[in-house]
């Protein structure tokens, strides 16, 4: 049988992932259907709806040729030989595995909507990160709605980008994973897949397995990374009480070439909209599979994130000789890492959340979060009322507006704009005694303290 050729490619979400995913991919058709209209607005519009660096340039590079961004998500469906199903997979906020599981409604809407419109053959891809199998609860809900004639092959094809790095990940990946099932079709599919992306990836970079081991795969990379943080910001702690420097133990620990050097650096915590759902993910399946040994493991990683971000916090406090009621506090950079404007399971908005519970006035900035979007994270997506701590709260445009007359100054994001402040400038600007909090170790502590600021930096010890 001749090869499958992939002419037409749909992809159901234009979010994070969808958009620029689908925005690197050469010469094929492809259009990316959403059922949020302001989304696909922004898409067609000059203000894209994410901040990714090099996006703009790709996307205005292809769209109107190649790319397309629509609300049609039938005619979508409809005209595409391939569609990639990129939606949403939240953490489930009720019923059972509620905190736990992922919720794949939004996945099952998608699947059976191609079931009910698609009248031909086509190959679905889960790009979102899902559970172990759910490949088959897929297979099921499209052979279950089907019409006469239309086949399905089923590939898992998850997405390994990091938001801040999207562009250069997808332009030159580490690898690309797709599973499929070994069945003769199953791999003419798989195929199928592999030839979009050998049009720019080598083919020894796009690894090819089975579908539950490429499901579980992303799975355990969220959990590896995360858990090198959390094992990381433990070290941290240590480090604190004995005089050891983080960044040191992690230079020297990471020169071992079994363990690498990336992804060593301690923080206030991990932010994002990956590690912790992908982790509890990982929890809910382990206690599913009657494996509680496992599950333990893996919580503890998440344990440890949440304790690093507590912990900070109530440095903080105590720091301010163990009160902050009334006291101003400047919070620099709100989403949950540069070159983002994603604030989701950003610490940021742990610790503001500390702070306003401490009943301190709080000042934020953050060079690409908006306003509105600060106070949507603020109030919870509007289940806090916003009035009580209205009066707490100053969203400012630049850094200088931010810490005037700060008592505290607490780095969250480790925006490069902060490194090349005029600190001194700042100093004069803020009452004494003047305290920066150092939460991603990109500050020059030696400088900010002959300048005359107390100096906290995470995993730096006070004692030489
Ligand atoms: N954000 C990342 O960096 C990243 C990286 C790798 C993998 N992932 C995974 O990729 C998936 C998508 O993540 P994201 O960050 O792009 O999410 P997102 O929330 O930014 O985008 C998802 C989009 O899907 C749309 N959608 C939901 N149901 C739909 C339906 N039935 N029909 C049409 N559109 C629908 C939503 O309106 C939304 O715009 C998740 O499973 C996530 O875990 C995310
Ligand atoms: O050494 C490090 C590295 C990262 N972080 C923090 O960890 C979080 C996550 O960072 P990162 O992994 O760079 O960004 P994400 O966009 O969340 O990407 C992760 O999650 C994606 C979604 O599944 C995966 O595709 C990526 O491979 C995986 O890196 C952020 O808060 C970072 O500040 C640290 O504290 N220390």
């Amino acid at each position: 049988m001749a090869p499958i050729q992939v002419k037409k490619i749909c992809c159901i979400g234009a979010g994070y992932v969808g958009g620029p995913t689908c925005a690197v991919i050469p010469h094929i058709q492809v259009t990316i259907v959403d059922l949020n209209q302001q989304r696909i607005d922004a898409w067609n519009s000059d203000e894209l709806p994410i901040y990714e660096p090099g996006l703009d340039e790709v996307v205005k590079a292809a769209r109107g040729k190649n790319l397309f961004f629509s609300t049609d998500v039938d005619k979508g469906i409809e005209e595409a030989d391939l569609i990639f199903v990129s939606v949403n997979t939240p953490t489930k906020k009720s019923g059972i595995g509620a905190g736990f599981a992922a919720d794949l409604k939004f996945l099952q809407l998608a699947t059976r909507r191609i079931a009910e419109v698609a009248k031909s053959s086509k190959i679905v891809v889960e790009k979102s990160t899902v559970p172990c199998r759910t490949a088959d609860a897929m297979r099921t809900i499209l052979e279950a709605n089907s019409k006469p004639g239309c086949h399905f092959d089923i590939l898992s094809n998850p997405e390994f980008l990091a938001e801040g790095t999207a562009i250069e990940d997808l332009f030159a990946p580490d690898r690309v994973l797709i599973g499929s099932l070994q069945t003769q079709q199953g791999k003419d599919a798989c195929e199928a897949l592999t030839q979009v992306y050998a049009n720019w990836v080598p083919r020894d970079r796009i690894l090819t397995v089975g579908l539950w081991s490429s499901e579980l795969s992303k799975l355990a990379a969220n959990a590896m990374l995360a858990q090198r943080i959390s094992s990381v910001n433990a070290l941290s702690a240590i480090c604190e009480a004995t005089g050891a420097n983080i960044d040191e133990v992690a230079y020297a620990v990471g020169k071992d070439t079994r363990m690498g050097s990336k992804f060593l650096k301690a923080s206030v915590g991990f932010g994002g909209s990956c590690f912790q759902k992908d982790i509890l993910n990982l929890v809910y399946l382990s206690e599913s599979l009657h494996l509680p040994e496992v599950a333990k493991y893996w919580r503890a990683v998440v344990e440890m994130n949440e304790y690093q971000k507590s912990r900070f916090a109530n440095k903080v406090v105590d720091t301010l000789f163990n009160t902050i009621t009334g006291k101003k506090i400047a919070i620099l950079g709100w989403a949950f890492k540069k070159d983002t404007g994603d604030t989701r399971e950003s610490p940021a908005i742990t610790l503001a959340n500390h702070f306003l519970t401490e009943k301190a006035r709080i000042n934020i900035y953050d060079p690409q979060v908006s306003k509105d979007q600060i106070w949507l994270d603020l109030t919870d997506y509007g289940d806090i009322p916003a009035e009580p701590i209205k009066p707490h709260v100053t969203i400012s445009q630049t850094v200088e507006e931010a810490c005037h007359n700060a008592e505290a100054i607490v780095v969250c994001t480790e925006w490069d704009e902060f490194k090349t402040l005029d600190w001194q400038k700042i100093y004069d600007d803020c009452p004494r005694p003047a305290f920066v909090f150092d939460g991603r170790l990109i500050l020059d502590r030696k400088a900010l303290t002959e300048i005359g600021f107390k100096v906290t930096s995470i995993g730096t010890g006070d004692r030489l």
